[in-house]
């Protein structure tokens, strides 16, 4: 017997590029539980011919709660269409590149340019640019270290679902902290978290400053900027560094070593 989820699946995948074989296997292998049309319980053997025990609510069936933070009572839900399946659909695996560096260095600029490089090897991007998501999403929080730190947070979450998508997401941030960097690392499988380091001297940002801020900033008009009277803390262990001869100077140079770096790993491949 198939499943409800697997029907939906089969009949997906007649739309869709892929055909039934082209679908992960491990999702298909344990046929899930699920609840027929008329509300009542009809349950699937695991490939083992056990009978997975679930608990019956309202005809739906439960499988363990789970409390996550200030969330109780929450269960995870599943799908058989899982990232490979759509990794394979991108022909690309997803991941995240985190661009981390001052105000000026050329963290956006380089984004967009990574963006456009990836675009053109028919490769979807999608940017995550600390100015843009602070003007919905993060609309709440300010520059203050908590806030900061809530701003990486909650971009580095996003970014894992975009990678887990199967896109390659380019998270553009200062994100001044080690601590809160490392953290989005950690939610990531690993290799699929590329951290990038905008290396550029805060005398060469603050000479380019396209937007008057540091200007502000030293005359006190701004307080708490970052590298005036507000920490940076640069990587110890990220895995590009840009702004050095070897890397490249120019956008579209730095974006190629970064591309470079993506192709060698294999992840503009499925
Ligand atoms: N106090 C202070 N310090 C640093 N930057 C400031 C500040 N106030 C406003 N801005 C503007 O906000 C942009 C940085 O936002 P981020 O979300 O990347 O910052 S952070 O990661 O939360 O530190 C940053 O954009 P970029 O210049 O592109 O880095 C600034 O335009
Ligand atoms: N590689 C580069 N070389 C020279 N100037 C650059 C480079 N990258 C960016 N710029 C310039 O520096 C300024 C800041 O770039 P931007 O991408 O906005 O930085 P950030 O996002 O880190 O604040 C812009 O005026 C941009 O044109």
């Amino acid at each position: 017997m198939i499943a409800a989820g697997a029907k939906s699946l089969l009949g997906l995948s007649i739309a869709s590029p892929i055909g039934v074989s082209d679908i992960n296997p491990r999702s298909v292998g344990v046929v899930r539980c699920c609840v027929s049309m008329e509300g009542s319980q009809t349950m699937s053997h695991n490939k083992n011919g056990s009978i997975p025990e679930l608990k019956s609510i309202n005809g739906q069936k439960q499988g363990p709660l789970s409390t996550v933070g200030n969330s109780t009572n929450i269960k995870w839900q599943e799908c058989s269409v899982e990232k490979v399946d759509r990794q394979r659909l991108l022909n690309q695996k997803g991941c995240v590149i985190w661009v981390t560096g001052l105000s000026g260095s050329g963290k956006s600029t380089v984004a967009c340019a990574l963006n456009q490089m990836l675009y053109q090897k028919g490769k979807l991007g999608y940017i995550l640019d600390g100015d843009n998501v602070r003007h919905g999403l993060n609309r709440d929080l300010s520059f203050k270290a908590e806030d900061r730190a809530e701003n990486i947070r909650r971009v580095g979450e996003v970014a894992k679902l975009f990678a887990d998508a199967g896109i390659i997401c380019i998270a553009s941030l200062i994100s001044p902290y080690r601590v809160d960097r490392d953290t989005c690392r950690s939610l990531l499988p690993e290799g699929d978290f590329v951290e990038v380091f905008m290396d550029v001297p805060l005398e060469v940002c603050e000479a380019r400053d396209p937007k008057g801020l540091y200007k502000l900033a030293r005359a006190g008009k701004i307080k708490g900027f970052t590298g005036i009277d507000d920490p940076y803390e640069p990587p110890l262990n990220c895995e590009i560094a840009l702004g050095h001869q070897e890397t490249g100077t120019s956008p579209m140079e730095m974006a190629a070593t970064v591309v470079g770096y993506l192709e060698k790993k294999g992840y503009l491949q499925a």
